[in-house]
């Protein structure tokens, strides 16, 4: 009998966010085993040796305990086919990802940022975004004028463009204006049936950071 993967992370999005997002697309149904809310559950799970380098995220799934989020992302678009169907697409899909993770960090610490930092971190991230990422997804829908960004299929780096499209979203409403092809991109993946679904209120998909989510990952880590 398969289980459902277990989810141990906090009630917010942080480095949990991009799993579910790859899991959801799978289809794969999931749950989160316990939001970490109070510094007594992280350390029950230090204790249980659950964490192996001391850190969330973590994830139950195949009789395995994994942590690393480019681990269990990596295991799980292996395991449902959006890792690209040979080594050189999944050197592309590899390079594609990683741009988002650095984007992804600026946009996942910039809640955390200090009052004098704030201003500086928004701008800074508002402009790799349209600087530096979204211009190199945009080149490559451009120049093989396909739907998916590599190989002509759904695979992560789909996924992974469009979360951080909608996440950018979020602060900068308009920030996709100069770019078109990214336009009909976030259009075509967010109606794939799974991806569709993801998005619907209600779904596993975690809101904004806010306040409170903020002051719970300071207290649970002591940060
Ligand atoms: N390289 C790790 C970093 C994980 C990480 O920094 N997790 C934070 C929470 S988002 C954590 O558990 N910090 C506690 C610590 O590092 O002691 C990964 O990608 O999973």
């Amino acid at each position: 009998m398969t289980t459902k993967p277990r989810l141990y992370y906090f009630n917010g999005r942080g480095r949990m966010e991009t799993i579910r997002w790859l899991l959801a697309t799978a289809g794969v149904e999931f749950e989160e085993a316990e939001y970490l809310e109070t510094r007594e559950q992280y350390e029950k799970l230090l204790q249980d040796g659950a964490l192996l380098f001391q850190q969330v995220p973590m994830v139950e799934i195949d009789e395995m305990k994994l942590v690393q989020t480019r681990a269990i992302l990596n295991y799980i678009a292996g395991k449902h086919n959006l890792y690209g169907k040979d080594i050189k697409e999944r050197a592309l899909i590899d390079m594609y990802v990683e741009g988002t993770m650095d984007l992804n960090e600026m946009i996942m610490l910039y809640p955390f940022s200090s009052p004098e930092e704030k201003e500086k971190n928004f701008a800074l991230m508002i402009q790799r975004a349209t600087n530096r990422y979204f211009p190199v997804y945009e080149k490559v829908l451009k120049d093989h004028g396909q739907d998916f960004l590599v190989g002509n299929q759904l695979s992560r780096a789909d996924v992974q463009v469009l979360e951080s499209i909608l996440m950018i979203e979020e602060y900068e409403p308009t920030v996709l204006s100069e770019f078109p092809l990214l336009q009909a991109f976030k259009a075509r993946i967010s109606n794939l049936p799974t991806i569709k679904k993801f998005l619907q209120p209600g779904s596993q998909r975690r809101t904004e950071p806010d306040d409170r989510i903020v002051e719970t990952v300071n207290k649970v880590l002591q940060l």
